[in-house]
C-alpha cells in the first residue's frame, strides 16, 4: 500500500500510543501491583464496615414490637407458685423493689409461710390465694379480689419424668393441665381487668415460665416438653393479641434450677434426662428469679438464664418477636454456625442414648 506523504508518520505514530496504552494498562495489572491492592482492600474494608453498620440499621428501623420498659416498683405483681422455689424467689424480689406482691398456689399452709418469710426480708405483706390453677372458678374469684393487676407470673409447674412407654397418661395429663390449661386459665381471668384503664397505668406484662425443656425436647419429658412447647405458641400468639392495650409478654426458659421441686423430680428421674440436662448447668432459684425480672423489665420476648440459654434462645429465635436490635443482629449473623453447634450437641446426645443401651444389654 502507498501512503501519501506523511501518512506514513501518521500511522507509526498511532502504532506507537497503541503499544504505549498497551503497556501501561499491562503495568497497571503486573507492574504496579500495589495501587490495585490497596484500592481492594479499601474497598472490602468498607464493604465489612457498611454491611453489618447497614443491617444493624435496617433491623433498628425495622424491629416490632419496639422496646419498652415494665416499671415494677409500686405495682401489683401476681405470681402463681409463688410459695415455693422459683416463684417465692420472685415474690420475694418483686417485694424487695417496692412492688405489692399476691402469690397464688394449692397449698394454704405453704402460702403462710411463704408470707411469713417475705414479710421477715421485705417489710412487704404479700396476698396469698389458695387455688388449683387447673380450677378455673377458683381462680377467676382469686384474681378479682386480688384487685387489676400490672405484672402476671405464671410461673406454676409440675414435671414427672419418665419415658412415656413407662408413664401412665394420668401423669401426662396431669403436667398437661397444670403447665399448659393452668396457665390458659391464669390469663383468661385475669386478662379483661389488666386492659382497663392500662393507658393511665403504663405498660404491663404478662410473663410465663418455661423451660429450656420448652425449646429443645429431652428424653424423659415428652409430657412436660409439650406442655412446655406449648406455652411458646400461646405467647407468639396472645402477644399479637395484646401489643395494642399495651400488655407484653415474656417467656422464661430456666435451666435445671436448685428448688423443692427439683429435689423431688430427681427421686425418680431416668439417668438419660440427668446426662442430657447436664448440658446445661444448675442454677439457683435466687439467680433465676434475677434473670427473670431483669429480662421482664426490659420487655424482653424470649428471656434466656444462663449462657446455654442464650446460645439456646439464638438456635431457637425461630419466627419470634423480638425487640433488641442487638440481639436481632446476633440471631442474623449467627444462624448457620449456631445450627451447626445444635447438631454437635445431638451428636453427642444420641452418643449418650447409644451407650447406655449398649450398657443395659451388657447387665
Ligand atoms: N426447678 C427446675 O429445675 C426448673 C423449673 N422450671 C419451671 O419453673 C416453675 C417453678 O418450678 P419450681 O420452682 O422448681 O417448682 P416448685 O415445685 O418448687 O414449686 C411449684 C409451685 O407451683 C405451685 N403449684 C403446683 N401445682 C399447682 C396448681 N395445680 N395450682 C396452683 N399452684 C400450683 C406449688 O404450690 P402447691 O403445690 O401448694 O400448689 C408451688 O408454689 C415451673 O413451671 C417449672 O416447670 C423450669 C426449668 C427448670
Ligand atoms: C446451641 C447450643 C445449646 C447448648 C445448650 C443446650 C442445653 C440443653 C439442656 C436442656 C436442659 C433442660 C433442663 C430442663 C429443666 C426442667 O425444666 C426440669 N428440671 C423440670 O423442671
Amino acid at each position: 500500500m502507498i501512503f501519501p506523504q506523511g501518512e506514513h508518520e501518521r500511522q507509526q505514530q498511532i502504532k506507537f500510543e497503541a503499544k504505549h496504552i498497551a503497556s501501561v494498562s499491562l503495568d497497571y495489572f503486573f507492574e504496579a501491583p500495589s495501587m490495585a491492592d490497596s484500592n481492594l482492600a479499601y474497598l472490602s474494608f468498607l464493604l465489612l464496615l457498611l454491611l453489618p453498620l447497614s443491617l444493624f440499621l435496617f433491623l433498628y428501623l425495622i424491629l416490632r414490637p419496639r422496646p419498652v420498659r415494665i416499671p415494677i416498683k409500686n405495682r401489683h405483681v401476681f405470681i402463681t407458685g409463688g410459695s415455693s422455689g422459683i416463684g417465692l424467689a420472685l415474690a420475694h424480689q418483686v417485694a424487695s423493689e417496692g412492688a405489692r406482691v399476691s402469690i397464688l398456689a394449692r397449698s394454704l399452709d405453704k402460702l403462710e409461710e411463704a408470707k411469713q418469710a417475705i414479710q421477715l426480708a421485705t417489710g412487704i405483706e404479700a396476698a396469698v390465694f389458695a387455688a388449683d390453677v387447673r380450677d378455673y372458678d377458683a381462680i377467676s374469684r382469686a384474681v378479682e379480689k386480688a384487685g387489676p393487676i400490672d405484672v402476671l407470673i405464671v410461673n406454676q409447674g409440675v414435671f414427672v419424668p419418665q419415658e412415656l412407654e413407662r408413664q401412665e397418661l394420668d401423669e401426662v395429663r396431669f403436667m398437661l393441665d397444670v403447665n399448659l390449661m393452668g396457665t390458659f386459665n391464669m390469663i383468661k381471668a385475669a386478662l379483661p381487668a389488666m386492659k382497663l384503664h392500662r393507658r393511665d397505668r403504663g405498660p404491663a406484662s404478662i410473663a410465663l415460665m418455661s423451660s429450656q425443656a420448652g425449646q429443645v425436647g429431652i428424653y424423659g419429658y415428652t409430657a412436660y416438653s409439650a406442655s412446655k412447647f406449648g406455652l411458646r405458641g400461646l405467647a407468639e400468639a396472645l402477644q399479637q393479641e395484646v401489643i395494642a392495650d399495651d400488655i407484653h409478654v415474656s417467656l422464661i426458659f430456666p435451666p435445671d434450677t436448685d428448688t423443692p421441686g427439683l429435689v423431688e423430680e430427681n427421686k425418680r428421674r431416668p439417668q438419660l434426662t440427668s446426662i442430657i440436662a447436664a448440658s446445661s448447668g444448675v442454677m439457683k432459684a435466687d439467680e433465676v428469679a434475677k434473670r427473670a425480672l431483669s429480662g421482664i423489665k426490659s420487655g424482653r420476648f424470649i428471656i434466656p438464664c444462663n449462657f446455654e440459654g442464650l446460645l439456646l434462645s439464638i438456635a431457637t429465635a425461630g419466627f419470634s418477636p423480638q425487640r433488641s436490635f442487638l440481639m436481632a443482629f446476633v440471631e442474623v449473623v449467627a444462624a448457620g454456625i449456631i445450627r451447626f453447634v445444635t447438631l454437635c450437641f445431638q451428636w453427642n446426645w444420641y452418643g449418650s442414648i447409644e451407650k447406655w443401651h449398649a450398657q443395659i444389654k451388657r447387665t
